[in-house]
C-alpha cells in the first residue's frame, strides 16, 4: 500500500498509509491534521487515479509545492516525490509498508502502554525509531541505538547498518551485537547483500545448513539471517540486516516485513537528515566566500558545487571530477586544493592525454640517471613534485592500460619505483583527476580497471554544463568581458539587448572555455562602451537555429533585400515577447524609439499594447 512520510519541525516523521480522499489540513475535521499557521484550514486531498496516486491542492493560500515547484491545481505523484506545505513536508512512498504498523504509528502519541506481546513490543520499536531518527543528530549513535532496540524485539543475536556511502563503493556499516558489548565485525554474505541491493527486496535466509546455503553463512555458524534495503524513492541508501547462531528458521515472513518497513522509515529519515546537512553546508559556502568567489556562478548548480567543494575540500580522500569540456574541471581541483590543509604545498598538474603513452610512466613516477638511452640526469616524476601536496590528473579517461595498473599500484601502496630505481620511495599524495568520459562505461569496454576507478573516485564531483546554469551566462559573461577588456585596456560597461540576446541563443558547447573566448574577442573588437551583436563572432551572429537564415548568395538583390523583413519582424516579435507586449520596454530592447517600433508593429499587424 502507498503511505506518505509527514515531517513536521521539531516533530518525529510519522508514516501515513494512503487512501481514497485522505484529506490534511490545519482543521482539526481532516484526517491528517497538520499545526502550521502556513497551512490553509483544508491545504491538500490525495485521490486515487487509474495510473497510481493524485495530490490536489484545495485553493490553499500558500500554496501546495511538490519537489519544489509550486502546483496549478492538482499533481500526479511518483514514488519519493516531496510535498511541501507550509513548513511541513510529506514524502510520497509508492512501496508495499505494513500497514498495521504505520496505522498505529499513526494513532499513537506516546508508547502505548497495553500488555507487552510481541505486537506492542514492534510497534514501540517503530516509535522509538522514529523519535530517534527524527532528531538525528549523531547518525552513528542514533543507528546503534535503533539495532539494540531491533536485537530486543526481534530477539536474535545481531544486526547491522549497512551504508552505501561508505568509501570505495563498500558499505559503512554501524553495527550491534547481543552477546558481546563490542562492537562485533559482521561478515556479510555477499550473495544476500547483492540479492537485497540489486533486487531491492528483503531477503530472508530460511533452511540454514541446506546445500543452496550461501558459504559465508555456514562458515561464520549463522543459521538464520535476514535484510532490507534501504529505500526512498528510487534512492537505495543501504541495508538492514540481522542474523541469529542459535536457531534455524528463526524470523519469519512478517518479521522480513517489519524489517523492510523500519528500511523505508530509516531511509526516509536518513535522506531528510542528508538534505539538512547539504542545505546547512551550501548556506555556510555562501556565507563564506574566500576561494570558491573565483568561481563563478549562482544557479542551483553552482551552489550546490560550492557547497560540495567546501565541504570535501578538508577532506584528503581522492576525488574525481566528471564534466564536459571548459565546464571548470580545472579551476576546481585547483580549489580542492586551496581549500585543503595541504594548500601550503604543490598543486602539480598532469594532462594524461598529452603525453605520448611512452612516456607517461617517467612523467608520473620519473626516473634514474642511466635508466634508458637519453636519460643523461635524474628526473623527478609528478608523484615526488606533489609529495605532501595534490596531483590533478587532467584527462585520466585517457590513460592507457598498462600506465593504469601502475598507477593503481602506487595508490595502492603509496609508494612510487622512479623507472632504474632500485628502491621504492614512499610519497604522500591526494590525487584529484578529471574526465568528459563517462568512466563506467569505459569499465564495461575494458578501457578502464575498475580498481583504479574505485580509488579515484573516493568523492565524485560534477561540473554542471553551462546550458543547465540558468543565469549564470550573464554572470560569466559580464566578469569575463571585464577581465578581457581590462587586458586590452579598455572600458566595456556590457551588451547591446541585440549581443545579449545572441548569447543567450547560443548553446555553448564549449561551455565557459568558448564564452571566454569569445568575450576576448568581442574586447578586442568592440569600441565601446556596449559591446554589440556586429563584434561577436560569426559563429555567434548565424549558429542559432533561431536566427533568421543569411540571404542565400545566388538570390537577386531584392529578393536578399526583401529577406530583410523577415529577420526585422522576428526581432521585433522577440523584443515584444521578451517585454510582454509593452511598447516602450520592447523599443528600450531594440535600442529604438517607441515610435520607430510602433510604425513596425503596424506594418506586421502584430499584437502590442500602450504602457
Ligand atoms: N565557473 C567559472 N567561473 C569562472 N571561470 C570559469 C568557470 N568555469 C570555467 N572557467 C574558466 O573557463 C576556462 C576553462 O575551464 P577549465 O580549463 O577549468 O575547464 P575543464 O573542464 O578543465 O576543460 P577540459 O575538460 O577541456 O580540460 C578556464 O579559463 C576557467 O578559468
Amino acid at each position: 500500500m502507498a503511505h506518505i512520510i509527514v515531517t513536521e519541525p521539531g516533530q518525529v516523521s510519522v508514516a501515513v498509509p494512503l487512501r481514497d480522499g485522505l484529506r490534511a489540513g490545519r482543521h482539526e475535521r481532516n484526517d491528517l491534521v497538520l499545526a502550521d499557521h502556513r497551512v490553509s484550514r483544508q491545504q491538500i486531498e490525495f485521490s486515487r487515479t487509474p495510473a497510481g496516486w493524485r495530490v490536489k491542492d484545495l485553493r490553499s493560500t500558500h500554496g501546495t509545492f511538490v519537489n519544489g515547484g509550486r502546483i496549478e491545481e492538482s499533481h500526479e505523484l511518483t514514488d519519493g516525490d516531496r510535498i511541501q506545505v507550509g513548513s511541513v513536508l510529506i514524502t510520497f512512498i509508492e512501496a508495499e509498508v505494513t500497514q498495521q504498523i504505520v496505522h498505529e504509528q499513526l494513532t499513537s502519541a506516546a508508547i502505548p502502554s497495553q500488555p507487552d506481546d510481541g505486537a506492542n513490543r514492534r510497534l514501540r520499536l517503530v516509535y522509538e525509531v522514529s523519535r530517534a531518527i527524527g532528531a538525528l543528530e549523531n547518525e552513528d549513535e542514533l543507528l546503534g541505538r535503533m539495532l539494540e532496540a531491533i536485537l530486543d524485539v526481534l530477539d536474535c543475536d545481531r544486526a547491522l547498518v549497512g551504508l552505501t556511502s561508505g568509501p570505495e563503493g563498500s558499505l559503512r556499516r554501524v553495527v550491534r551485537s547481543r552477546k558481546t558489548a563490542a562492537a562485533e565485525e559482521i561478515v556479510l554474505s555477499r550473495a544476500m547483500v547483492e540479492a537485497i541491493l540489486q533486487r531491492r527486496q528483503g531477503v530472508i535466509l530460511r533452511n540454514a545448513g541446506g546445500r543452496e546455503t550461501p558459504h559465508t553463512l555456514v562458515r561464520e555458524h549463522i543459521l538464520s539471517a535476514m535484510g532490507a534495503p534501504l529505500l526512498v524513492g528510487s534512492r537505495l541508501l543501504g541495508l538492514l540486516y540481522v542474523d541469529d547462531r542459535a536457531r534455524v528458521d528463526r524470523f519469519s515472513p512478517q518479521d522480513l516485513e517489519f524489517l523492510t518497513s523500519l528500511g523505508h522509515l530509516t531511509a526516509a529519515a536518513l535522506e531528510g537528515a542528508e538534505r539538512l546537512r547539504s542545505a546547512t553546508a551550501m548556506a555556510e559556502a555562501l556565507g563564506a566566500g574566500g576561494p570558491t568567489d573565483d568561481l563563478i556562478g549562482a544557479s542551483p548548480p553552482m551552489l550546490q558545487l560550492k557547497a560540495q567543494l567546501h565541504k570535501y575540500g578538508a577532506a584528503s580522500a581522492n576525488v574525481l571530477i566528471r564534466g564536459e569540456s571548459g565546464t571548470g574541471k580545472e579551476l576546481i581541483a585547483h580549489l580542492l586544493h586551496t581549500l585543503s590543509p595541504r594548500a601550503a604545498q604543490p598543486f602539480i598538474t598532469l594532462n594524461c592525454a598529452a603525453i605520448p603513452e611512452s612516456m607517461i610512466e617517467s612523467e608520473l613516477f620519473g626516473y634514474v640517471k642511466g635508466a634508458f638511452t637519453g636519460a643523461i640526469r635524474d628526473k623527478r616524476g609528478k608523484f615526488t613534485l606533489a609529495d605532501r601536496g595534490t596531483l590533478f590528473l587532467d584527462e585520466i579517461g585517457d590513460l592507457d592500460l598498462a600506465a593504469q595498473a601502475k598507477l593503481l599500484r602506487a595508490l595502492q601502496e603509496g609508494e612510487i619505483q622512479p623507472l632504474g630505481a632500485e628502491k621504492t620511495h614512499r610519497v604522500n599524495v591526494r590525487v584529484v583527476s578529471a574526465t568528459h568520459k563517462d568512466l563506467v562505461k569505459e569499465i564495461a569496454a575494458r578501457r578502464f580497471r575498475e580498481d583504479l576507478y574505485y580509488r579515484l573516485n573516493v568523492i565524485e564531483v560534477e561540473t554542471p554544463p553551462l546550458r543547465e546554469r540558468e543565469g549564470d551566462l550573464e554572470l560569466l559573461a559580464q566578469a569575463l568581458l571585464q577581465s578581457s577588456a581590462s587586458s586590452a585596456d579598455k572600458r566595456l560597461e556590457g551588451f547591446t539587448p541585440a549581443a545579449l540576446a545572441a548569447l543567450r541563443r547560443h548553446p555553448w558547447p564549449g561551455n565557459v572555455r568558448e564564452l571566454r573566448n569569445e568575450m576576448e574577442r568581442a574586447a578586442i573588437n568592440a569600441d565601446g562602451p556596449l559591446v554589440d551583436f556586429t563584434d561577436l563572432s560569426p559563429r555567434l551572429r548565424s549558429a542559432s537555429a533561431e536566427t533568421p537564415a543569411a540571404p542565400s548568395a545566388g538570390a537577386t538583390l531584392a529578393e536578399r533585400f526583401g529577406q530583410l523583413d523577415v529577420l526585422e519582424r522576428q526581432l521585433v516579435e522577440e523584443a515584444l515577447r521578451t517585454a510582454r507586449g509593452n511598447l516602450s520596454e520592447a523599443s528600450r530592447l531594440l535600442g529604438i524609439t517607441r515610435i520607430m517600433l510602433k510604425r513596425r508593429v503596424d506594418r506586421f499587424g502584430l499584437n502590442a499594447r500602450d504602457d
